[in-house]
């Protein structure tokens, strides 16, 4: 998969080492940046990764900030982006099962690179259901885009 992955500066330093170890997946990766720890604005680097998972640019999208709240409030701003906050290896393979997530975002401030690497293998590995039930919701969740989509 092409995976692309962005940060800010609460975030930077779990994107580089996250990196390599995506890569060791088999994955491929493309960094939109942030590429130093000087402070800079998340919705910045939300909105490529969102872009280029929208267009198909990229299979999937990782994002990181200091919460990762930021960057997850962001995303989901972006009509089709399915951004699910995760620090817990439950929730990783929750989100893909049940709600086809399609960008992941972790705090730096929040969860070990450990364990970060252990949400990032199991998002990436685990298939949405397709159970008719998440099929069914992910519809609705869609549908609520739609009404707020303004249409010239
Ligand atoms: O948006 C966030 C919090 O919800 C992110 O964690 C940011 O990285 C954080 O707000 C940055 O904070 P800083 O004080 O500017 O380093």
């Amino acid at each position: 998969m092409k995976v692309a992955i962005g940060a800010d500066h609460g975030g930077f330093r779990l994107k580089e080492e996250l990196k390599g170890f995506i890569v060791s997946l088999g994955h491929e990766v493309d960094d939109v940046g942030s590429y130093c720890a000087d402070a800079v604005d998340y919705p910045d680097y939300a909105l490529p990764v969102c872009e280029k998972v929208v267009s198909g640019d990229a299979d999937r999208g990782i994002l990181i900030c200091g919460t990762g709240i930021g960057m997850t409030i962001a995303a989901n701003k972006i009509p089709s982006i399915r951004c699910a906050l995760v620090h817990d290896m439950f929730s990783a393979k929750a989100t893909r099962e049940h709600n086809d997530s399609n960008v992941l975002a972790m705090g730096e401030r929040v969860v070990g690179p450990g364990i970060a690497q252990e949400i990032v293998r199991i998002w990436l590995e685990t298939e949405f259901s397709h159970a008719a039930r998440h099929e069914q919701r992910i519809g609705k969740v869609t549908s609520l885009e739609d009404k707020f989509t303004i249409h010239p």
